[in-house]
């Protein structure tokens, strides 16, 4: 049993790059309440975080950027090709995660959790859960994603995976192995199965359904699901004509890391906005809506249901990026409760990290806050 009475917490581990963060967006499609240690890692050393000062002690100023936050880039580089101060960076920020980790997994409603983090085992997390699901990808695989999606060289994709133990030595210890070299489609197959095997309450805590409904327009919006990929691609498509064609594939792509919500015009998909969850943050970076839906009532029930999934998700913020002419609804936004705003503009740094890495180009942001209090708060 783990550390976490009347709740089922799984451990998700796995070199860099295997797909840990594309399951772990698969287990919170099917209602698990997602952590990632990394980001939470990274709240830890932020400017007036409990973790700041020691750092700063431990590696000079040498470390701070011009705006007196820790420039982790540059602490990277040191601590990635020095396992000793690696280490003493780890011992600072680990017991801060475990802290928050624990937090979360509390407070969270959902019955089941997943806490993704690379360092599960050797930290020995793994043992405060239910089961631990290691990722596996060949290493050309995790190459290849390397140089692909991070814009690494090959020498440097081949340092940062050699600095890793090899995955035989955590696949040995793991409940689940998900093998994730091949499509999106036949990962989330994996996942499913997996789920349904060990996960006791998997039945019971997929996200809602029919989430929320006007009644006089018979509008509906229904939280997306990996088998409505099809129909996703075929809307976005019909309303982006310009843009490249989409597949059903493109989709479940997306799904590994953003959810859907569905408007539906009695059966007819007629609207779909594209959000993500991360680090508390709140990100909706795509709004496609059939010209002809009434704009106030279309925007506002699935704003609204994107904002209830959120604070289920314990999100401290929204950041909602529209094209100009959407952001011009003044009216329409104050009332839903966002300004107008600018990443530079926010008042937390892990929320001007998130508008930045979200931001698509060309868009305006627009902002809410939607809790008082934060995790691994500045004090
Ligand atoms: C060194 C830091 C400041 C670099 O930050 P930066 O934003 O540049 O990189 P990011 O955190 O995204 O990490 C880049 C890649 O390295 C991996 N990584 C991060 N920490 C570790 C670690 N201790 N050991 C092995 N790999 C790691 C990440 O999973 C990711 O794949 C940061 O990674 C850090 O503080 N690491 C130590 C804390 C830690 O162990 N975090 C992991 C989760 S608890
Ligand atoms: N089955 C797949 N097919 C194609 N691309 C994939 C697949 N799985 C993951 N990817 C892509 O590979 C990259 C790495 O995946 P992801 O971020 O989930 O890995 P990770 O293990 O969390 O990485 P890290 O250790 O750096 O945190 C992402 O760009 C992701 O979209």
């Amino acid at each position: 049993m783990s550390q976490w009475p009347g709740k089922y917490v799984i451990g998700l581990t796995g070199n860099i790059a295997t797909g840990k963060s594309v399951v772990r967006r698969m287990l919170e499609h099917l209602g698990a309440y997602g952590i990632d240690a990394d980001a939470l890692a990274h709240r830890a050393i932020a400017r007036g975080a409990p973790g700041y000062q020691p750092v700063v002690d431990l590696f000079g100023r040498y470390i701070l950027g011009p705006d007196g936050e820790i420039d982790r880039r540059r602490l990277g580089k040191i601590v990635f090709n020095d396992p000793v101060a690696l280490a003493d960076l780890e011992r600072i920020v680990h017991p801060l995660v475990a802290q928050a980790i624990d937090f979360l997994v509390r407070r969270a409603s959902q019955p089941v959790a997943v806490i993704e983090a690379i360092k599960l085992v050797e930290a020995n997390l793994h043992r405060a859960c239910d089961s631990l699901w290691v990722v596996y990808a060949p290493p050309e695989v995790q190459l290849a994603r390397l140089m692909r999606t991070r814009g690494l060289t090959e020498a440097e994709a081949r340092q940062r995976m050699a600095a890793q133990p090899p995955q035989e030595q955590k696949m040995a210890l793991a409940d689940v192995i998900i093998r994730n070299a091949g499509t999106f489609e036949e990962t989330w197959k994996q996942v499913v199965v997996a789920w349904q095997r060990l996960v006791p309450v998997a039945e019971a805590t997929a996200p809602a359904a029919d989430v929320m409904s006007s009644e006089r327009l018979a509008l509906t919006v229904v939280r997306g699901r990996p088998r409505d990929a099809a129909q996703i691609a075929a809307l976005i498509n019909r309303l982006r004509p310009k843009a490249p064609l989409l597949t059903a594939e493109d989709i479940m792509a997306a799904f590994g890391e953003k959810a859907f919500l569905l408007l539906r015009n009695n059966t007819t998909l007629q609207g779909v906005i594209g959000w993500q969850v991360e680090n508390l943050v709140a990100r909706t970076t795509d709004i496609l809506l059939e010209p002809t839906l009434p704009l106030k009532s279309a925007l506002t029930l699935l704003i609204q249901e994107m904002e209830r999934a959120s604070k289920d998700l314990q999100c401290e913020a929204s950041l909602v990026f529209v094209a100009p002419e959407l952001a011009r609804q003044e009216l329409i936004w104050r009332e839903l409760g966002y300004k107008i705003t600018t990443p530079e503009q926010l008042e937390a740094l892990a929320w001007q990290e998130a508008a930045r890495e979200s931001m698509p180009p060309g868009t305006v942001l627009l902002f809410k806050k939607l809790r008082q209090e934060r995790i691994l708060r500045p004090i």
